[in-house]
């Protein structure tokens, strides 16, 4: 397989759509340093999302600064950032500032499907009920490498490595 240096790869799609899962192994897969966007909340948007309320974009405008500025860190090494990027404007935020190497890598599932997943998960603080709002917000983008959820994630893993090579 061709190795893929210095790509911000960004893998993106709605709470429980395998952003976590499938960033973990791309990033073994490249040997790139993997970021879970969760993890850069402030707490103030976990509390949020806890209480089963939706973020805002104001809500959400520190959390893509902190990614992006997370991103422009990783530049040379490369990096995949798991981060839900739902809208255009969240889109250009996560990406500002750096001119090429920009990847998103949408997973794209029904909200029956994503459903189901969340129902699974265990020990995660968002709560079902935000699903719908994840899905209203959700705004894909055209040139996005689409892989659908309902595989295998190695298979996943394989069509992203694949397209990324072309
Ligand atoms: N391709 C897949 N096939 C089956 N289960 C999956 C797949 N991808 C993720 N999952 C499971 O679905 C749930 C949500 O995945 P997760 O990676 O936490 O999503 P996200 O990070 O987008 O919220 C987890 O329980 C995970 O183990
Ligand atoms: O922008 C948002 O509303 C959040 O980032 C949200 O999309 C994210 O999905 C949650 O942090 C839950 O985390 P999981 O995606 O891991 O469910």
């Amino acid at each position: 397989m061709t190795q893929v240096y210095n790509h911000i790869l960004f893998v993106m799609g709605v709470s429980g759509s395998g952003k976590s899962t499938i960033g973990k192994l791309l990033a073994e897969a490249l040997d790139y340093p993997f970021f879970d966007g969760d993890d850069f909340h402030p707490d103030v948007n976990i509390e949020k999302m806890s209480a089963g309320k939706p973020l805002n974009d104001e809500d959400r405008y520190d959390w893509l600064v902190a990614l992006n500025i997370l991103a422009k860190n990783n530049l040379v090494k490369g990096a995949v950032i798991a981060c839900s990027a739902l809208k255009e404007s969240y889109r250009d935020l996560l990406q500002a500032g750096i001119s090429k190497g920009v990847y998103y890598i949408y997973l794209k599932g029904s909200f029956q499907e994503v459903l189901e997943r969340l129902q699974q998960r265990k020990g995660h603080y968002m709560p079902l009920e935000l699903l719908q709002s994840q899905f209203d917000v959700l705004s894909p983008p055209k040139n996005a490498i689409v892989v659908k959820i309902n595989q295998q994630p190695e298979k996943m893993v394989h069509t992203i490595l694949t397209a990324l090579d072309t």
